[in-house]
């Protein structure tokens, strides 16, 4: 996959097949309209490409100035476009002065002069262009003009559920783990680097790992324990995660901790990535260390048992 950042480093193709979109997660919804982007590329011998916008045009236009909490990073996206086997991946810089393109201006300047577009595909909600004003209904009204073709994609539904960005964030922030890896078609993850903490862990029979995850906008499930996969390096293991501000120890801040089973090596400043499979439990307050040690020794034996099955 070519990967473009900014439309002065796109080359005009001959015959482009061409979506656009935020593509957070790249999940199921997002997974048809690529895999029919592939397919008219197949079948027209184009070439297929897909449009997305950085940072997430909410963080730029939104006033409540909070960072939104995305799904994938860019770097994560990146990689499912080209797993999902987009050719040309062009990423334009989502600043105020981009977002004031009215969608006629996005059409010809973007989509008929960078890109050279034969077909654009888009999803049943897509919308472009300053206040979001072009869509579907637009298109087909002046296609005649453009010299393209339009094809809309109906929305993916999962046992009657719209799948869509927000409904999976809505249930990684309710601990509803199972139901976002359902909607995204894989177990949500999250990666970062290995930091120390105060080492107690060791001290109560139970190391665990602390993940600083780099990207702010990276959304972190709910707190609470969690079954996991641990990817390290080539390798991966079964673990359980805590995310809290541990309330037995008096912390004061967020962490995000795991136990890797089966596992005793220093890993402090290296990567890990792991994969959510379930939630298993509220984090608490404990009486102590003992009864925190005891809790956590039973929450291994539900995990273990959890993580056989999948
Ligand atoms: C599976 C698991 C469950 C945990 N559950 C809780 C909990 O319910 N309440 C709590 O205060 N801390 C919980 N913790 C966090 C521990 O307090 C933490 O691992 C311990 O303080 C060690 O911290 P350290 O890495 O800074 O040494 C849990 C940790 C793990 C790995
Ligand atoms: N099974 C394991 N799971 C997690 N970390 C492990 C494991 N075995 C060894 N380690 C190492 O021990 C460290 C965690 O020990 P811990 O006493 O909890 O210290 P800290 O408070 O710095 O996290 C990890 O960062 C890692 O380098």
């Amino acid at each position: 996959m070519q990967v473009y950042h900014g439309i002065q480093e796109f080359k005009k193709l001959d015959h482009a097949v061409v979506t656009s979109g935020t593509f957070d997660g790249v999940h199921l919804g997002h997974q048809k309209i690529l895999n029919r982007l592939n397919e008219v590329a197949l079948q027209t011998q184009g070439e297929s490409v897909v449009i997305t916008f950085y940072p997430h045009p909410r963080s730029v236009i939104s006033s409540d100035n909070q960072t939104i909490k995305l799904l994938s990073t860019l770097d994560e996206k990146i990689e499912l476009l080209e797993q999902n086997g987009v050719q040309h991946l062009l990423i334009i810089p989502f600043t105020r002065e981009f977002s004031e393109l009215s969608s006629e201006e996005f059409i010809q300047k973007i989509l008929i002069e960078t890109i050279g577009t034969k077909t654009l595909v888009i999803g049943y909600d897509h919308r472009f262009g300053r206040n979001r004003e072009g869509g579907f209904d637009y298109l087909k009204t002046n296609a005649s003009r453009y010299g393209f073709s339009i094809e809309e994609i109906a929305r993916q539904d999962i046992d009657n559920v719209g799948v869509s960005s927000s409904k999976i964030r809505k249930a990684l922030l309710e601990g509803n783990v199972q139901s976002a890896d359902h909607l995204l078609g894989r177990n949500y993850s999250i990666s970062g680097l290995i930091v120390k903490g105060k080492q107690l862990g060791r001290t109560i029979g139970f190391p665990t790992a602390n993940i600083q995850v780099r990207e702010v906008a990276k959304l972190i499930p709910t707190d609470g324990v969690y079954a996991v996969k641990v990817h390290y390096n080539d390798e991966t293991f079964g673990g359980m995660l805590n995310i809290g501000n541990r309330p037995t120890v008096d912390g004061t801040y967020q962490t995000i901790e795991v136990n890797i089973f089966d596992f005793n090596r220093e890993i402090y400043g290296e990567n890990l990535s792991v994969e959510f499979i379930t939630k298993v439990r509220n984090e608490q307050k404990f009486s102590g260390l003992d009864a925190l040690k005891a809790q956590i020794a039973k929450d291994k034996e539900v995990i273990k048992e959890i993580l056989q099955r999948k």
